[in-house]
């Protein structure tokens, strides 16, 4: 048996937001929430675990800096894993009794609304899982208990968070809808407003809304089951314009709800609603639906779009959103693409330069996998 394992974990952007839980302890959602991986090419947590007899005590580094272990949401995955690898005998006990150290690494900003505890977590009981020999279970429920949306990282493509209806958690999984290969032409860009870590973290965010929202309960019982139902179907046809629009309407309908928290949390700024504004306008202009954006517990957009309009989109935003250094390697980051330097767009007004730092190109992708 290997006493070392590598591996890597993609991050997932919610189009149907989870946003609040009827069980804190469990991490079990008040809603089914719905997502699409992004490829591990251009964004990843990256998670080596090693269990040796030698080690006295369980250690964890996260960006070359060590943390503390004895975190509750940590412990539980790796309690959980060891104990279903107990249950099915899938490596020996001595493996299990040993201490371990783990290494990880997010190729991109931790803690600042760009999904690293969900990538993070999915990556940690992934490679537990190689570790101790369970290959083909499910352990998305185990991620979950990381956090709540890391049970989507578990898979690649379209991915769906069941919110379950049993007390215990078993049946609060994820699903995948469809593969990455199913719509491989959706591309994603981030744009990044701002990297830094945000003031009040999903958790918190999340609790003080069950609490004190009124507009979540009808989100819950009216909006969301009806938007899966939609944007399951907007997947399986690749109905772009149908997807666009039910993303971007939950995504507003999400800050709606952080506003109606009381004290509210605030997540977008002018920048980020300038983006909206600029998305609407464009698509009307285009006389299409070309691009969708979607904002997590942060500022920084997640703009989806088909690969053909990634040129023409980019121009726009090289336009809209200037930046001096928007022709270097460090501003365009992720899948290289060429800009068309494009002059058309002359009738928007631009915002103030450098309001973006950077943006990450990348696209639909798989799930975790062992790294040699
Ligand atoms: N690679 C990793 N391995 C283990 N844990 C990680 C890893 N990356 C992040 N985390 C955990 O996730 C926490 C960050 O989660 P947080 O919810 O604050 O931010 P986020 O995931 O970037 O944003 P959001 O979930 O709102 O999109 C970190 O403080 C750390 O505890
Ligand atoms: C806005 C969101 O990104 C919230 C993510 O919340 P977390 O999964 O980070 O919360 P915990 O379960 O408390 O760890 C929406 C989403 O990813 O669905």
């Amino acid at each position: 048996m290997q006493n070392s394992v590598t591996v890597i974990a993609p991050v997932n952007i919610a189009v149907i937001k989870y946003w609040g839980k009827r069980n804190e302890q469990l991490i079990l959602p008040i809603n089914d929430s719905l997502s699409v991986t992004l490829s591990t090419a251009d964004l990843c947590s990256k998670t080596t675990i090693t269990a040796d007899p030698s080690y006295e005590e369980n250690k964890i580094v996260l960006n070359g800096k060590e943390e503390n272990f004895d975190n509750e949401r940590i412990t539980r995955c790796v309690e959980m894993i060891k104990h279903r690898a107990l249950e099915s005998e899938s490596c020996s006990k001595e493996l299990l009794a040993y201490k371990i150290h783990v290494d990880s690494e997010n190729n991109f900003p931790t803690a600042a609304g760009l999904a690293s505890s969900a990538s993070g977590y999915a990556c940690l009981v992934y490679a537990l899982a190689q570790l101790y020999g369970l290959k083909k279970q499910e352990i998305s429920d185990i991620a979950r208990m990381g956090s709540g949306s890391a049970c989507r990282s578990i898979y690649g493509g379209f991915v769906q968070w069941q919110k379950g209806v049993q007390l215990d958690g078993k049946d609060s999984i994820a699903v995948q809808i469809a593969p990455a290969s199913h719509w491989p032409d959706l591309h994603v860009l981030i744009l990044v407003v701002n990297d830094s870590k945000k003031k009040v973290g999903s958790t918190s965010g999340m609790a003080r809304s069950v609490l004190t929202s009124e507009l979540i309960k009808y989100r819950v019982e009216k909006c969301v089951p009806q938007r899966i139902h939609s944007i399951t179907q907007a997947i399986k046809d690749r109905d772009f314009s149908k997807f666009a629009e039910i993303t971007m309407k939950d995504s507003n309908q999400f800050h709606a709800i952080c506003l109606d928290t009381y004290p509210p949390c605030v997540y977008m700024n002018d920048v980020s609603h300038a983006i909206v504004n600029f998305v609407h306008e464009f698509n009307r202009n285009e006389g299409e639906t070309k691009v969708a954006y979607t904002f997590d517990a942060g500022p920084n957009a997640c703009l989806y779009l088909p690969e053909k309009y990634v040129k023409r989109v980019l121009a726009f935003f090289n336009h809209v959103l200037p930046n001096d250094n928007q022709n270097s390697v460090e501003y365009l980051r992720g899948t290289p693409v060429d800009i068309d330097e494009e002059t058309e767009f002359s009738q928007y007004t631009p915002y103030e330069r450098n309001a973006l730092k950077y943006i990450i190109h990348t696209k639909v992708g798989d799930g975790p996998s062992i790294v040699d």
